[in-house]
């Protein structure tokens, strides 16, 4: 199957946890969740509202119709679906591909349930591979970067990108990841970071995994 079917396939899957009326949901960002966007519509009517982690997802949500919420106006959300760059044997994730990983850790904290919904080519053994993004106040680019050389890793700056929340993202190449919590914290303890894309404290509960042939593994 092509990449797109098997974000189709796994996007798909996820509508099963649609499960009760009068739903208040997270939505997260990316092509996956694009794909989950534009099935949505077949359970339109167990949702009251939907909360985005992205400018991007907002905007396709409300091509839909759907009626979609800041975070401040709903109370904690029964679900959360979105994908992954990494994903590992925990769920335990590597998140921020997309730039939008600051929304995405508020709401899956906010939120019950967190599905994650990525195809076979995002798993690994160890999270790592994938350059962990970090999205840091601008005025404290280049001190972050200096950090995480530090802890082990090449920072590159992603040029050109300025996340919803009007600040700077690096990529951190080559981090051995040998604690995911830990390095988690730790990474949030430097002054001038936002949000660093680990997602190991607040993991999925439930990640779908759409397999080559196009079957879904629930780990
Ligand atoms: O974290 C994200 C956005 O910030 C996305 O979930 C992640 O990048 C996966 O995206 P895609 O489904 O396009 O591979």
């Amino acid at each position: 199957m092509n990449p797109e079917q098997l974000k189709q396939n796994v996007a798909q899957a996820a509508l099963a946890y649609f499960n009760d009326y009068d739903m208040v949901v997270g939505i997260g960002t990316g092509s996956t969740v694009n794909q989950l966007i534009d099935l949505l519509p077949q359970v339109k009517n167990r949702i009251e509202a939907v909360v985005s982690s992205s400018e991007e997802s907002t905007q396709r949500l409300e091509s839909h119709g759907f009626n979609v919420k800041e975070l401040n106006q709903t109370g904690d959300l029964s679900l959360y679906i979105d994908g992954a760059d990494e994903c590992d044997a925990h769920n335990r994730l590597i998140k921020g591909g997309g730039g939008a990983l600051t929304r995405e850790k508020i709401i899956a904290a906010a939120s019950k349930q967190f599905i994650c919904i990525v195809d076979a080519s995002k798993q690994v053994d160890v999270l790592g591979k994938f350059p962990l993004p970090i999205e840091v106040l601008p005025m404290a680019r280049s001190f972050v970067a200096r950090q995480m050389v530090k802890l082990g890793g090449q920072p590159i700056y992603r040029e050109g990108f300025i996340t919803d929340n009007g600040n700077q993202i690096i990529d951190i190449h080559n981090l051995k990841i040998l604690d995911p919590v830990e390095l988690e914290n730790t990474i949030n303890q430097i002054p001038g970071v936002v949000t660093n894309g680990l997602f190991a404290q607040r993991k999925a509960d439930v990640t779908l995994i759409a397999q080559r042939d196009g079957s879904i593994v629930k780990q």
